[in-house]
């Protein structure tokens, strides 16, 4: 059975704190296919946050649904993983403490549970840090833990919330591609948010740009790129930068002052 198919149909937020309602996300409809790597840009404050917290279940949606595998969902699960900006790294456990987490709670037994952890640790170019804590680690290794954590438990979709916005350029770019190798090979469904339209073009199969606040899905670029070339080739190709232009010119519309449009 193809898995990690993601229904989302007519979906609305609205927070309500303090006696003030804000609506975050208004009717809101997207498919994202099993295996799709769909990045999803838009203006600061048009929802994107919100959107991949009510995915995970984080939040409850006000209006609509979100349905994995046409189950709706009911809170957060096991088939979603989600990796933070921040890492969200449990600071009192090492590293092999952080990526046999996930197995723990899915009640996976000891032996099995460090053999998993392992694989991904190596996955991740982590192996011989396994004894070490958080704070003995850089930006980017602190990622690959979160990473790691994340995939060891195998979860269908992958929600990345700006996961590489706080690394510089370097290592930013050769996570992005430790992430397609893992995509392509663990044949996951990911929802990547970004700010960043190069990262989110030359990362995905799909990008959504939403509309400006409250937001809601405005259009889609599909970025139909030979990902089996370098990065190099990519992004110098004529092709590749008519569609970077393409959501750029989509961005910049919901990013002009209202006076403009
Ligand atoms: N807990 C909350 N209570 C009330 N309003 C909220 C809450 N969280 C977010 N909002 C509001 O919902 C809207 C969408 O916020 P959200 O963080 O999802 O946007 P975003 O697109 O991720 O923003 P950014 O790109 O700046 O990180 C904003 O108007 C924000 O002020």
């Amino acid at each position: 059975m193809v898995e990690g198919h993601v229904t989302i149909s007519n979906l609305e937020k609205v927070y309500e704190s303090g006696g003030e309602r804000t609506k975050a996300i208004d009717d809101l409809s997207l498919e994202v296919p099993s295996g799709e790597f769909l990045s999803v840009v838009g203006p600061s404050g048009c929802g994107k946050s919100t959107l991949l917290y009510l995915i995970a279940g984080f939040l409850d949606e006000s209006a609509g649904t979100i349905a994995v595998d046409d189950v709706p969902i009911d809170g957060p699960g096991t088939d979603r993983g989600v990796v933070f900006q921040d890492y969200a790294l449990f600071p009192w456990r090492t590293v092999m403490g952080n990526v046999t987490y996930g197995l723990e709670q899915k009640g996976v037994d000891k032996k099995e549970r460090q053999d998993t952890a392992q694989k991904f640790i190596n996955m991740m170019d982590l192996d011989g840090f396994e004894d070490k804590y958080p704070k003995e680690l850089s930006g980017g290794m602190k990622q690959r833990v979160a990473l790691a954590r994340t995939l060891a438990y195998d979860p269908k979709i992958l929600l990345m919330d700006e996961p590489f916005g706080a690394l510089d350029q370097p290592l930013r770019e050769a996570l992005q591609d430790h992430l397609l190798d893992i995509w392509r090979d663990l044949e996951k469904t990911v929802i990547f948010i970004t700010h960043d339209v190069e990262e989110a073009v030359y990362l995905s199969e799909r990008v959504m740009i939403m509309t400006r606040h409250p937001g809601t899905k405005k259009t889609a670029v599909e970025i139909d790129v030979d990902r089996t070339q370098p990065r190099e080739d990519i992004i110098m190709s004529d092709e590749y930068t008519a569609m970077k232009n393409d959501v750029w010119q989509s961005l910049r519309e919901e990013t002009k002052p209202q006076a403009q449009l």
